[in-house]
């Protein structure tokens, strides 16, 4: 399964409104400039928000005689996008399904969505630990190259909650790529000043604690919660930001070779 993607990255959080599809979307839409292909599996089943940011809402999905064709943010087709926001009439359709349905839609994501040669599939999943967590990584667990990114905020609490996904990843024998800490300071978009609304460096400790890479704070842009729905990357249209740069070493360290498995 999914033997076409060299690279295939989960991005956990352990609670929801950390920023979870922020960093997915930045992280492959800062792929895509590098030169990557890049596909980005939306599975958050109950608040598929990808199409929203990647300004991709009114999008369809067709079945081709292989699977699913996913929706191409570029025309050069470098981001490919699969989402079940893609099958909803509006954003606000909840999908309200029970455990055996998710499954089986979740497997159909895995297997039936015809992504061409990639260098990277990035899945964003639901927040916490649910049953579309133990369906992603009961398929994944034998896909090599196959790592998590845990997002999370300063505050204790989502440190807490992400200490139970550091958990869960050890014992489903997902790998650990790293941590990201996403809301980490506020950045001034007239000087740059970064102020510590909540406390800080949580998740770098927390990365210590547990031995796992710490990978980069992302602090509090209202720039970048801007980008949200036009699908633009803060490394191109915010070049001098931390966001930017914060974006531009976790790639560095995603593609770095002695760096991974
Ligand atoms: N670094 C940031 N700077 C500014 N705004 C941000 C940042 N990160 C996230 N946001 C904003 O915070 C909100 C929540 O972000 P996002 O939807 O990415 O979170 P999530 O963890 O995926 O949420 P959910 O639990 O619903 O899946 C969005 O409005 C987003 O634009
Ligand atoms: S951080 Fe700098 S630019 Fe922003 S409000 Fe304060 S002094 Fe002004």
């Amino acid at each position: 399964m999914l033997d076409y993607v060299k690279q295939v990255i989960l991005v956990l959080s352990g609670k929801g409104g950390v920023g979870k599809s922020t960093v997915s979307t930045q992280l492959a839409l800062t792929l895509k400039e590098r030169g990557y292909k890049v596909g980005l599996l939306d599975i958050d089943l109950c608040g598929p928000s990808v199409p929203y940011i990647l300004n991709l809402e009114n999008q369809n999905v067709h079945q081709g005689p292989d699977g699913w064709i996913p929706v191409y943010l570029d025309k050069e087709q470098r981001l490919g996008v699969m989402s079940i926001g893609f099958l909803l009439n509006s954003r606000n359709d909840a999908v309200v399904w029970r455990g055996p349905k998710k499954t089986s839609m979740i497997k159909q994501f895995l297997e039936d969505v015809c992504w061409q040669e990639l260098d990277f599939l990035i899945i964003d999943t639901p927040p916490g630990t649910s049953d579309e967590h133990i369906t992603v990584m009961e398929n994944l667990r034998q896909v090599p190259h196959c790592g998590a990114i845990l997002v999370t905020t300063p505050q204790e609490v989502a440190i807490e909650d992400v200490r139970k996904e550091v958990t869960f990843c050890r014992k489903t024998g997902i790998r650990i790529i790293g941590i990201i800490e996403n809301m980490s300071g506020y950045e001034c978009p007239n000087c740059s000043e970064c102020t510590n609304i909540f406390s800080s460096g949580g998740g770098k400790s927390l990365a210590d604690i547990s031995k796992i890479p710490f990978m980069g704070s992302v602090p509090i842009d209202p720039r970048v919660g801007k980008l949200a729905g036009q699908g633009l990357a803060a490394v191109k249209e915010l070049p001098d930001s931390t966001t930017s740069r914060i974006f531009t070493e976790i790639v560095n360290q995603l593609t770095d070779p002695t760096t991974s498995d």
